[in-house]
């Protein structure tokens, strides 16, 4: 079946349909990564966006039931030069298409993603659509313009405060869109979770007497998620403080330093970033649309990480509190495991201060 994807600046793409056959409205953006679709697909933070793999064959080791980074796909859409339909793995379970289908993602195959990328990235982030006919092209671009979307982060935190029991220290995860592979590197460093949704009360949280705080990864603006800000800003200082991703936004914004918009983001398993201490550089594993700006962090915040690619703020760590966190993802899934000792950072900065009190 012919589908087209559509662009919010009127240029569109012809191919085929893959998954359901339907039309669905995101922002477009691409990801470079040459294998991880799969986690790209299930994680959280790609909640309404349509997204594109630059790698021109997907699908070719299907899916799987392990490398789930939640319990669904939340892409909006999902964008393929082409869908591979024999894919061959020992652990395959599902081709992209079947899967696509079965969680009703509406996808699109035979896109010149290069083409379509070289767009993104000389004019930006844009909204698109997938869809079945281009007939009425001005009724389509009317209803992708006037798309708007807040609530990102509500839409995928849990529902409702969830333990999971560890013999070490005691972490309360706050879910803006969490991805299995953080939670899974707290479990195997025996650690006590308990998971609250995105909208709960610093009180709730200390109530639990947590040893230490995650701020988890997810969709959307940081400033759409100001009631989170207000929660962790009362919540810096009393423990150990951890965030990735979102979670590094929005306890960036709980400094009092700013954010704002990238020209089209960071998506991919290969962006290089120097830990600024060591003078180490890492390949790690990232999908913002977002950054901190660091002409904004106050004087007590110091950068810790900068992307070698554009200078941009990756890792920032509190001067006196034991408070930092990355703008990577250092829990992979997918991309490689360099940065991992993160989490062992964070296991140490509770042993320290426990050992304090
Ligand atoms: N992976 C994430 O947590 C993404 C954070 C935020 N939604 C951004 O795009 O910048």
């Amino acid at each position: 079946m012919r589908a087209y994807l559509l662009l919010e600046n009127g240029v569109y793409f012809e191919g085929e349909s893959i998954g359901l056959p339907g039309e669905t409205v995101g922002e477009v953006v691409f990801n470079t990564g040459m294998t991880g679709y799969q986690e790209v697909l299930t994680d959280p933070s790609y909640y309404g966006q349509i997204v594109t793999m630059t790698y021109p064959l997907i699908g070719n080791y299907g899916i799987n039931e392990e490398d789930f980074q939640s319990y669904k796909p939340h892409v909006r859409g999902f964008v393929v030069r082409e869908a591979c339909e024999k894919p061959s793995n020992f652990r395959y379970k599902y081709t992209l298409d079947e899967y696509l289908k079965a969680n009703n993602i509406v996808g699109i195959q035979g896109v010149d993603t290069r083409a379509l990328t070289k767009i993104i990235r000389e004019k930006g982030t844009m909204m698109g659509m997938i869809t079945l006919n281009i007939s009425d092209i001005e009724e389509k671009l009317k209803a992708i313009r006037g798309h708007i979307e807040r609530d990102h982060v509500e839409r995928v935190t849990t529902r409702e405060v969830y333990h999971i029991h560890g013999s070490g220290y005691r972490v309360a995860v706050i879910d803006y869109g969490i991805k299995t592979n953080i939670i899974e590197n707290l479990k195997i460093r025996g650690l006590d979770i308990t998971v609250f949704p995105a909208r709960c009360a610093a009180e709730d949280i200390l109530d639990i007497k947590p040893d230490g705080i995650l701020l988890s990864n997810g969709p959307g603006d940081p400033k759409d998620a100001m009631y989170a800000v207000e929660q962790v800003d009362k919540l810096i200082g009393k423990v150990p403080v951890f965030g990735i991703c979102l979670g590094h936004q929005i306890l960036s914004l709980a400094l009092g330093a700013d954010t704002s918009k990238l020209k089209y983001g960071h998506r991919g398993c290969n962006h290089p970033v120097k830990d600024l201490k060591s003078d180490r550089t890492y390949i790690t594993s990232q999908n913002h649309g977002y950054t901190v700006i660091p002409e904004s962090l106050p004087d007590d915040v110091e950068i810790t990480h900068i992307n070698i690619n554009d200078n941009t703020v990756e890792g920032i760590r509190h001067k006196k509190l034991p408070v930092y966190s990355v703008q990577f993802h250092p829990e992979a899934s997918p991309g490689p495991y360099d940065t991992l000792y993160l989490f062992d950072v964070f296991v140490d900065m509770m042993k320290r201060r426990v050992a304090d009190v």
